[in-house]
C-alpha cells in the first residue's frame, strides 16, 4: 500500500525548525565575539552527529543522511557566523555588554531543537520526491527563510532536502 503524501504543513513545520536553529547563529556569535573563541567547534559537532545519528535510527531515518542534514545545518549557521564577524570586524566592534553564555543559555536552546527536528524529518521521510513536497518546499523556503537569510544559508540549510532518485 502506498502511504499517503505528505501535508505542507509537514514541510512548513520543518522549514521553521531550522529558521528558528539558524536564528541561534545570532547570539553564538555575539558570545564568541566576546570569547574569541573559534566558530569552528569539530569536538561539539561530533557530539551532536553521533547522538542524531543514534536517535535518527529509532525513528526510520537513515543515519547518513540525518548526519548530513545537520552538518549541513552547522555549516549553514557558520556562514551566519562569519558574516556577523566580519561586519563586526570591520566595524571594529566593541565586545558586547551582555553576551549571552554560550554553554549555559545557547546550546540549551540548539539542544531543545533537535528532537524536534528529527520528528519533523521522521514524518516527511520517504515523501522527498513528491512534486507537492519539492513545490511546498521551494515556496516555504523563500517564505520562511527567504526573510532574513541569504541564497547561500538558505542552499546550505536545504541541500539534503532535495530528491535523491
Ligand atoms: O555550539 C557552537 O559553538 C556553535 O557554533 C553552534 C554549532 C551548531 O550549529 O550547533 C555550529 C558550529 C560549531 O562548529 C558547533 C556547533
Amino acid at each position: 500500500t502506498t502511504p499517503p503524501p505528505a501535508a505542507r504543513s509537514d514541510v512548513e513545520q520543518l522549514l521553521s525548525l531550522q529558521k528558528t536553529r539558524l536564528d541561534v547563529a545570532a547570539p553564538v556569535a555575539r558570545s564568541k565575539w566576546n570569547s574569541h573563541a573559534p566558530i569552528d567547534d569539530p569536538a561539539r559537532e561530533a557530539v551532536i552527529l553521533d547522538d542524531v545519528a543514534a536517535r535518527a535510527q529509532k525513528l526510520g531515518l537513515d543515519a547518513a543522511w540525518t548526519r548530513r542534514f545537520f552538518q549541513d545545518q552547522f555549516e549553514a549557521g557558520k556562514i551566519v557566523q562569519r558574516d556577523l564577524h566580519r561586519q563586526w570586524r570591520v566595524e571594529q566592534r566593541a565586545p558586547f555588554a551582555n553576551p549571552p553564555d554560550l554553554a549555559l543559555q545557547v546550546r540549551p536552546v540548539l539542544d531543545r531543537l533537535t528532537p524536534d527536528l528529527l520528528a519533523a524529518l521522521a514524518r516527511l521521510n520517504g515523501h522527498w520526491c513528491e512534486p507537492a513536497v519539492q513545490r511546498d518546499l521551494a515556496e516555504l523556503d523563500a517564505e520562511i527563510l527567504g526573510a532574513d537569510y541569504a541564497p547561500a544559508v538558505r542552499e546550505r540549510a536545504t541541500e539534503a532536502l532535495r530528491c535523491q532518485r
